[in-house]
């Protein structure tokens, strides 16, 4: 197994500028091997700042949005337009100022959408976008190998909505679950499952403060996956976490690599 990296920046502003950069980066290789890229968008604080640090770049527009598939780890399953869905924040921070291509946005269908009230319908919808999206890149597999997976992590080791011993983190055959009585509001989600996420290419786990630090520094302790869901987040070519000071602080100094 490919050994996860991890970068610790000095502050989360920081850290959302320099992941910004990187996505820039990573997204322009992906589109000049390509042609398009593939990007997993993750909600929380950290993943939002990332967002917006995105939006005021100039070297954004080194890459070319139209052409950028645009994807959620996690959707919190609430009414279209409601303030706490990852998607309306994602758009207030992101992409209502940049020139994406709507058709390549894949947003998780709201609790008022096609479906009604009925997260498993809006998760099974949501893994044949995957699927069709799959077929279409690369002739078959059940979810494409997004370029980048952008992901937060919580308190308790939760990744996108996979939480702690959860039915979702003992998943191995859907790529898209349904999640319920969530121990962080709302109760009520749709997640990504590990084995979808692990068809990334890369995985950026990203977070900050030090009430992340018992969770991050158990991961790099050896902690399991159903104990500690982020743990099991991991990309094809590489698992980057990136961190500021105090979500850092629990890891022991020589696994960490101290950035500016
Ligand atoms: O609820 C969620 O929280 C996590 C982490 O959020 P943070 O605010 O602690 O950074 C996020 O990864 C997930 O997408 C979101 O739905």
């Amino acid at each position: 197994m490919i050994q996860s990296e991890m970068v610790v920046h000095r502050d989360g502003d920081l850290l959302a500028a320099a992941a910004a950069a990187r996505l820039v980066t990573a997204l322009v290789d992906a589109q000049a091997a390509r042609g398009s890229a593939s990007l997993v968008l993750t909600g929380g604080r950290t993943g939002t700042a990332v967002l917006a640090h995105l939006r005021d770049s100039p070297a954004r527009d080194a890459v070319d949005w139209s052409r950028v598939d645009l994807y959620w780890g996690d959707e919190r399953f609430l009414p279209s337009g409601h303030p706490d869905r990852n998607e309306t924040q994602a758009r207030a921070a992101f992409l209502d100022h940049v020139p994406v291509s709507p058709e390549r946005v894949h947003v998780v269908e709201p609790s008022d959408g096609r479906f009604g009230d009925d997260p498993d319908a809006a998760a099974d919808a949501y893994a044949d976008v995957l699927a069709a999206a799959a077929a279409q890149a690369e002739g078959d597999g059940s979810v494409p190998a997004f370029d980048v997976c952008l992901l937060g992590v919580g308190e308790e080791g939760h990744t996108a909505s996979i939480f702690p011993d959860s039915p979702a983190v003992h998943e191995t055959e859907r790529t898209v679950v349904a999640v319920r009585d969530c121990p962080k509001p709302p109760p009520t989600r749709v997640s990504l499952t590990l084995p979808a996420i692990r068809r990334s290419v890369q995985v950026w786990l990203m977070t900050t403060g030090e009430s992340k630090a018992d969770a991050v520094a158990s991961v790099f302790g050896g902690a399991g996956e159903v104990a500690l869901p982020a743990a099991g987040a991991r990309g094809q070519r590489r698992t980057l976490w990136l961190l500021d000071a105090g979500a850092a602080a629990k890891v022991s100094e020589e696994r960490t690599s101290r950035q500016a």
